[in-house]
């Protein structure tokens, strides 16, 4: 199939318009790895290149992690695709996997790397990628994932969606649903190098299993759906013992990871873990409290501040109103749902 007419399928990011006055992200850059001297079609945006599954890490009865990885021949082509690849990290991107017997294309965020990792590789002759993905049912392009032997192969192309994360970023607010934690973790990672960043990271999750182990979540003593909004009666707790999730896990890996630069850091990335089945539900209170407006003209607040919200379209619309399309195009649309009727003032929201 023709790759232009597959990548109708998928929103183009550098047209998406940015909203709520404040065009804060100095960069979309797109093309900005347009500069890479290979030959190659690893990591091209336009062309699908062949990766191969090495593991599969089951997270939940429904999630799994997948390892995959592609050999590239010759070590020089390797050593710049691996510098290449070092610099996705600091940003946001994804790619898209093929389905070959439908024809179809989807969208899957690569975690970052782990801390004891070496980058995204650990051989010189090959690139890994890991993608965090819940089974849908029915769900093409998840189930058919989930269903591959190991050693089997995933077409993919990208990076796609790139969103520069630099130095200016002050603070982070990031309300992630399910698999909308991968974006987070992404900037969890590439934001961890400013010692003055903060971030704040709050996880909804449908199943405990998803997020087992996580600590700093909220259970509610009252069953009242007023008190769940408004979150006056939730209490934090932490999570007794019991096996962890690997995104927990890794979750916890990336709170070292900015512990280690800093000496403030004890607070600098903050995680809290909401979870449907237990009737725990992030509140706008909670998000006020973390976004909160700075003083005008505060030496203090000159980075940019932003709050991201990423994850299924229910829990997009519900806090920030849906995307749009236009031209053919995702694009962010007005701010709509909860967050509009906050005074956010100073923060930018940004749908991912
Ligand atoms: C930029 C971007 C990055 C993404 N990153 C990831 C990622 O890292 N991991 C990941 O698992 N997914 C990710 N997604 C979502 C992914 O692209 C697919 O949409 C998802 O895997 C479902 O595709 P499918 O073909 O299996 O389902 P489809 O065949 O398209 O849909 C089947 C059914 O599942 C429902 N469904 C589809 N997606 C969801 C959802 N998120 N929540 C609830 N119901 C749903 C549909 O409404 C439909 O009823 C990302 C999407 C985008 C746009």
């Amino acid at each position: 199939m023709n790759p232009s007419k597959l990548r109708s399928l998928r929103p183009t990011i550098g047209a998406i318009a940015c909203f709520g006055g404040a065009a804060f992200f100095g960069t979309w850059y797109r093309r900005s790895f347009a500069d890479r001297s290979t030959a190659s079609r690893t990591f091209d945006p336009d062309y699908f290149s062949q990766f191969t599954l090495e593991s599969k890490q089951p997270v939940s009865s429904t999630s799994a992690i997948f390892t995959l990885r592609q050999h590239i021949p010759g070590k020089d082509e390797a050593d710049k695709l691996q510098a290449f690849n070092e610099r996705f990290w600091r940003t946001l991107w994804s790619v898209q996997i093929k389905q070959p017997q439908l024809q179809i294309g989807r969208d899957y965020t690569p975690l970052p790397p782990l801390l004891d990792d070496d980058g995204s590789t650990n051989h010189s002759n090959s690139i890994k990628l890991r993608l965090y993905v819940r089974a849908y049912n029915p769900g093409e392009m998840s189930s058919y994932i989930h269903r591959l032997p190991i050693a089997g192969k995933l077409d993919l192309r990208g990076p796609h969606n790139e969103l520069a994360v630099d130095g200016d970023i002050e603070e982070v607010v990031f309300l992630a649903g399910g698999t909308g934690i991968a974006p987070a973790m992404q900037m969890a990672y590439a934001l961890s190098q400013y010692p003055n960043a903060r971030m704040s990271i709050l996880w909804a999750c449908r199943q405990r299993e998803d997020c087992a182990g996580g600590e700093g979540s909220v259970v509610p003593p009252s069953k009242s759906w007023k008190d769940r909004l408004s979150g006056s009666k939730q209490i934090p707790v932490a999570i007794s013992a019991g096996p962890k999730s690997p995104i927990v896990e890794e979750l916890e890996g990336l709170q070292k990871r900015w512990n280690d630069g800093s000496d403030s850091a004890g607070g600098r990335l903050r995680i809290q873990y909401f979870v449907d089945e237990e009737g725990t539900f992030i509140n706008y209170k909670e998000v006020m409290t973390l976004a909160k407006p700075s003083a005008p003209a505060s030496p203090s607040s000159r980075g940019k501040k932003v709050l991201f919200v990423s994850g299924p379209d229910g829990f997009i619309n519900y806090w920030a109103g849906p995307k749009v399309w236009r031209d053919g195009q995702e694009q962010q649309g007005r701010l709509g749902g909860v967050l509009a009727r906050l005074n956010l003032r100073d923060w930018t929201v940004w749908k991912l």
